[in-house]
């Protein structure tokens, strides 16, 4: 079994690469990129009364508010977060100078096959037909031997600028873990990996730049295609172009519209399963643009590698069996590469309905 994020997927290699030169040379949008049932599901226009909750972190009442909206959405945004504006900037001017690098430089970081860091199409592309609009790059700890591919001459300030985002974005991530575990009743003592201090220091992340290029024709394509993320939360910074849906149950896809400053908080799989199903992990996707350029920067945090994921223990009982195995994340990653949004059914525990089980409790998220 894999012990370390950048050795997931050592057993599940996929070559990924964009197979053409430039996305801005292409006038018209070519069959491969052009998906058919978008519309599975209907969306929701962005003048809806249904947005996604945005929390003012600062807020007195702060944990009731997180709570109800990752029972109800499983997504929120967080203004008043404490990460600077200017380094929210820099790490999009970082993922900018870095898409509009030319193509055969851009693959002198390519992710290897049975890799996790570097350049390429998102590890999901593998399980669909169709092209995505879009290219990623992927950094796990220093992006170092990458950046010295990219910029020979000067990766060290854009080095600089990833060390102090990622220490940011941990630290607001164990922010948000105590938020959000604070708002199901659990504390420190009940998560030993939190550390003595609660800090969650031994944590695991990953930085997901994402670039999604105007489209000749966005109604047929995909940006990055529905998913749920593996992680415990993921802290989303997208440029001033909206393009990320979320689905909600008797709603649709809604557009989670950028709002100046504000950063995206989902609540990932695991997240899911230490809850025993409570905080649904949100499915999203990325929808793309006739005219604007989309940049999105996603923190996906996890849990340190040799820790097991499951339900926590005060939130069972006789009616509330519990619903998942337990997990290490390299482990989860593993069966998601291997079944993408099945993953979660795989580690689903059979409940026997045995009279134990509180089969009227609709607080319960259905999953699988
Ligand atoms: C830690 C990780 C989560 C992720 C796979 C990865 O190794 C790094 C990239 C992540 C990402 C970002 C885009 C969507 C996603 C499903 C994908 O293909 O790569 C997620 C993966 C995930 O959350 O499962
Ligand atoms: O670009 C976005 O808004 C979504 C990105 C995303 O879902 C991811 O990186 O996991
Ligand atoms: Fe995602």
């Amino acid at each position: 079994m894999p012990s370390r994020l950048s050795d997931a997927f050592k057993a599940h290699p996929v070559q990924l690469y964009p197979k053409h030169q430039d996305f801005n040379s292409l006038q018209e949008l070519p069959d491969s990129y052009k998906w058919t049932q978008l519309d599975e599901y209907p969306s929701c226009e962005s003048f809806s009364s249904e947005s996604v909750p945005l929390i003012d972190l600062t807020d007195p009442n702060a944990l009731t508010l997180v709570g109800h909206a990752c029972k109800t959405w499983g997504v929120f945004q967080v203004t008043n977060h404490g990460i600077p504006t200017k380094l929210l900037d820099d790490i999009e001017s970082v993922s900018r100078c870095l898409f509009s690098l030319p193509q055969q430089q851009k693959l002198k970081a390519a992710r290897s096959p049975d890799g996790v860091s570097g350049y390429g199409l998102a590890r999901i592309s593998s399980f669909f037909p169709k092209l995505m609009w879009s290219e990623g790059f992927t950094i796990v700890g220093s992006p170092l031997e990458h950046f010295r591919q990219l910029w020979p001459q000067e990766y060290s300030k854009f080095c600089d600028i990833i060390e102090e985002y990622e220490k940011e974005m941990k630290k607001l991530a164990g922010r948000l873990m105590w938020l959000i575990l604070g708002s199901l009743g659990i504390c420190n003592e009940d998560i030993k990996w939190a550390g003595p201090k609660g800090e969650f220091q031994g944590a695991s992340a990953a930085l997901q730049l994402n670039s999604y290029p105007a489209c000749p024709d966005p109604d047929q394509a995909m940006g990055l295609a529905a998913h749920t993320d593996s992680t415990l939360l993921t802290i989303l910074h997208q440029n001033n172009t909206s393009g990320l849906q979320v689905l909600r149950e008797g709603t649709g896809w809604v557009t989670v519209d950028p709002v100046q400053g504000a950063l995206v908080v989902n609540i990932g799989d695991l997240l899911h399963i230490l809850s025993n199903g409570l905080y649904p992990s949100v499915l999203h996707r990325a929808m793309v643009n006739r005219t604007r350029y989309r940049l999105s920067m996603a923190y996906l945090y996890g849990p340190p590698d040799s820790v097991q994921i499951s339900p926590l223990s005060k939130l069972l009982g006789p009616s509330h069996p519990p619903l998942y195995r337990p997990v290490t994340w390299n482990e989860y990653l593993g069966t998601k590469a291997k079944h993408f949004n099945k993953a979660l059914s795989c580690v689903r525990l059979c409940v026997p309905l045995n009279g134990l089980v509180d089969v009227n409790d609709h607080n319960r998220v259905q999953v699988g």
